[in-house]
This record gives C-alpha cells, sequence and structure tokens, in this order.
C-alpha cells in the first residue's frame, strides 16, 4: 500500500517559546534556530534557543542555523544550543562534514545550497556526496560583500531546484519567499520532501497564527 505523505513543514526564525508552542500546536515538523549571521531579520540568542530546543517535545526536530564553517565552532556552537540537527547556511570545506560526524554521531546534517543557476546542482551533489542528511535549497547570496545566507522573502529559480529535487539521494527542503501565495505551486512544480518558512508566515516581525494555520491547510487539502 502506498500512502500519500503530506509535505514536511519547517518554520523557521522562532524567536521566543510562545512562538515555538503555536508552531507546534499548529503541526509544525521542525522548527529552526537563526544563529548569529551576517545579515537578516531571524536571529535568536543562543540561550533562548537552548530553551526553545529543551521545551520542544519529540518527535518535533530543532534545526540550529549557523554562519560558522570550521568543525570547532559548528561543534561549539550545537553545544550552546543543543539543536538534533545543524543547518550549515554557507559553504563548507569537504572534510568538515566527516569532522561534524565524529565529533556529534547523533547530530543530523543539512547543507543550504543558495540557488542561483544549474552550477548549484553540482554543489548540492557534492554535499550529498559528503554525507549530508538533507538538503536545504533557499535564495541567499553567498558571493555579496556582507553574505546574505538566507531570510530574504525571495523565490529563486525553482526549475533549478527541480533537477536537484530529482538528483538527490537525501530528502530536498525548499526555502525562499514561501508562503500561501506560492506553497502549493512550490509544492507541484519542485515535489520538495519539506517546506521551510519564515517571512511568509508573520505579520510585523512576529509568527502569525492566522497565516500558519492558513498555510498548514494547503498542506493538507
Ligand atoms: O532569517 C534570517 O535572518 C536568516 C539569516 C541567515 C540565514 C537564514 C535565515 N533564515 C532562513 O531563511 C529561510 C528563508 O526565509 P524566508 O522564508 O524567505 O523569509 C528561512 O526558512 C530560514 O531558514
Amino acid at each position: 500500500m502506498h500512502l500519500p505523505l503530506r509535505t514536511r513543514i519547517k518554520i523557521c526564525c522562532i524567536s521566543s517559546l510562545d512562538e515555538a508552542q503555536l508552531a507546534i500546536r499548529l503541526g509544525a515538523d521542525a522548527l529552526g534556530l537563526v544563529g548569529q549571521m551576517p545579515s537578516g531579520p531571524g536571529v535568536v540568542a543562543d540561550g533562548l534557543a537552548a530553551q526553545i530546543v529543551r521545551s520542544t517535545p519529540p518527535p518535533v526536530a530543532t534545526f540550529m542555523l549557523t554562519s560558522e564553517t570550521s568543525a570547532v565552532a559548528i561543534v561549539a556552537h550545537q553545544q550552546r544550543v543543543g539543536a538534533n540537527t545543524i543547518q550549515l547556511v554557507d559553504a563548507v570545506r569537504p572534510e568538515t562534514y566527516a569532522q561534524l560526524r565524529s565529533a556529534l554521531p547523533a547530530i543530523k546534517l543539512v547543507q543550504v545550497i543558495h540557488v542561483i543557476d544549474e552550477r548549484n546542482c553540482d554543489e548540492a551533489m557534492q554535499a550529498v556526496q559528503n554525507g549530508v542528511d538533507a538538503l536545504l535549497l533557499d535564495s541567499g547570496n553567498p558571493n555579496l560583500a556582507v553574505k546574505e545566507l538566507g531570510g530574504t522573502g525571495r523565490v529563486h529559480n525553482w526549475a533549478v531546484s527541480r533537477q536537484i529535487v530529482e538528483q538527490s539521494s537525501v530528502p530536498v527542503f525548499l526555502a525562499g519567499g514561501l508562503s500561501t501565495d506560492n506553497v502549493r505551486r512550490a509544492i507541484d512544480t519542485v515535489g520538495p520532501f519539506g517546506l521551510d518558512v519564515c517571512s511568509g508566515v508573520r505579520t510585523n516581525g512576529q509568527l502569525d497564527a492566522h497565516k500558519l494555520e492558513s498555510l498548514m491547510r494547503l498542506l493538507t487539502d
């Protein structure tokens, strides 16, 4: 028997215990906690992120977004926050994945690919070969003087994202400018394992129960 599974949903930029409880109550599969970043609106202090992680029940996953790129700094960040998943929002050296696995064997690794053009397919497959547990396709631009590593509210080239989903042997999350206006089209066009949303479920920076409820309804219809 083949039962259709709903597309998983990660609610990112969680900034308080109340937002975490709201997201969980409305059906989030994962919470995103944004660490220190060169730019972006969603940062939460490590101490508060750690409290949110401790208050999150299984099976809800806790993703810690880190802009650190050395294994030592990433491990230190994970130890401050305690999240069960590390979301690497910047590129890291190939050997870093093995160093992280050896230091943190129980922690899942998700590599963000900032989709600009077809060249990102190779970058994504390289991360898969290096042993990541999942990919997350976002709309940042790490080539800018002040890096954009996510939280842009922009949609990227979904045709490239679709190619990555088709080639990937690990689950792929889609992020970048998702909201009730486009999630159905995103699912139909890209076919991701999961969606990752920040600004599209917020009003004046706060998680908006009405927007999140409407989005969840679109996933289950
Ligand atoms: O939100 C931020 O400040 C941020 C900064 C740096 C890296 C990632 C960040 N957030 C992530 O960006 C995606 C997309 O955000 P949006 O939905 O386009 O607003 C979001 O899901 C977070 O994972």
